[in-house]
């Protein structure tokens, strides 16, 4: 393997824009179809990775709903995260920011306590016997109301001291950061720090107002704010995080490939990127085929990687005790890996 990526593999590193439903595999899915009786839209496995074919956003999304329809149960909440954790694991991640969508889940009738207990139960787990810390942020379906979005938080309200944050996903065209203006503001006041999805297929004016509006601390995605300078130094003058999802952008077209994306360009220009995953399942790989992926067409050096696993620790909600731990952690495999002979 390139020495580079070998490199991004050992080095501890963070997820922070993940969604815990974008993890479920089609192994799985069958398993919980099964479990449940359900029959799928696909007679097998490979039938529905071959249907992983999209050409935006909502063609991605049409599918990723219809695959959660198998999860109903604490037990599956549980299995899918337990799942996602192994990959976390093995790719060395030290800590995980993960989205859960309860109107997903709720909308069917399944009970917001199963989802969010199911999520925790491995993710607790994960904590004991790996040492991954982790966050968990409750996201709203933008496709959806702001009303909607509003009795999503009162039914949130008993499981709040659960929940970490807030996002913003689903469809983003047609539906700007400022449609959600009054929910973040309400989740603002309780305590709770916030994110949004912007400029994913959204145009750089959605990252202004999830940054002027929403008042978020760190975007995701948030690629098309290379389409405007004036942005651009902004992010860098502010520091505002942004969770870059690689192997996302291209599978959705964002990018015709990985040599046309504009992760290099930010790192350029200091903004401070982060490379995550998405939705792993649907996507093509988890945080280190990302990583990969990006050294391969774009030809990232060392120190290119080393500050991309730097920026996903210093983009955490970690407190600074573990933070500190975890930098230190890097500055050591870093030693290691050069005195290897690199
Ligand atoms: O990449 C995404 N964008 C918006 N909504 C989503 N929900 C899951 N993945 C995504
Ligand atoms: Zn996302």
């Amino acid at each position: 393997m390139n020495p580079v990526a070998t490199l991004a593999c050992l080095l501890p590193k963070a997820e922070l824009h993940l969604h815990i439903e974008g993890t479920l595999e089609p192994e799985l899915a069958f398993r919980l179809a099964q479990r449940h009786g359900v029959t799928l839209p696909w007679p097998d496995v490979e039938a529905l990775r071959a249907a992983y074919n999209f050409s935006d956003l909502q063609s991605f999304l049409d599918l990723y709903y219809a695959g959660a329809n198998v999860l109903r149960t604490e037990a599956d909440f549980y299995d899918l995260t337990r799942a996602y954790l192994e990959h976390a694991h093995a790719d060395n991640l030290r800590h995980v920011e993960i989205f859960f969508d309860p109107q997903t889940h709720t909308e069917r009738g399944v009970a917001f306590e199963d989802v969010l207990g199911g999520i925790r139960r491995a993710l607790l787990e994960a904590e004991r016997e790996w040492g991954i810390s982790f966050r968990v942020i409750m996201s709203f379906l933008r496709h959806l109301s702001e009303a909607d979005a509003l009795a999503t938080l009162d039914e949130a309200r008993p499981y709040l001291h659960r929940i970490d944050g807030i996002g913003l996903d689903s469809s983003e065209m047609g539906h700007p950061p400022s449609k959600f203006a009054r929910v973040f503001a309400e989740c603002r006041e309780l305590g709770l720090p916030v994110v949004a999805h912007a400029g994913e297929e959204g145009p750089p004016e959605y990252i202004e107002e999830a940054l002027d509006i929403l008042r978020v601390k760190r975007i995701d995605h948030g690629v098309r704010a290379l389409e405007s300078d004036a942005l651009m130094t902004r992010l860098a003058n502010e520091q505002i995080p942004l969770t870059v999802c690689p192997l996302s952008n291209v599978k959705l077209k964002v990018y015709d490939d990985m040599t046309a994306h504009g992760l290099r360009k930010m790192l350029a220009r200091d903004i401070k990127v982060t490379i995550n995953s998405d939705d792993p399942a649907y996507f093509g790989g988890y945080v280190n085929d990302n990583f990969i992926a990006c050294i391969d067409a774009l030809d990232l050096t060392a120190d290119e990687v080393i500050k991309l696993a730097r920026n996903s620790i210093e983009a955490s909600w970690l407190d600074n005790a573990r933070r500190d731990a975890l930098l230190a952690e890097i500055d050591k495999v870093v030693v290691e890996w050069q005195s290897a002979g690199q």
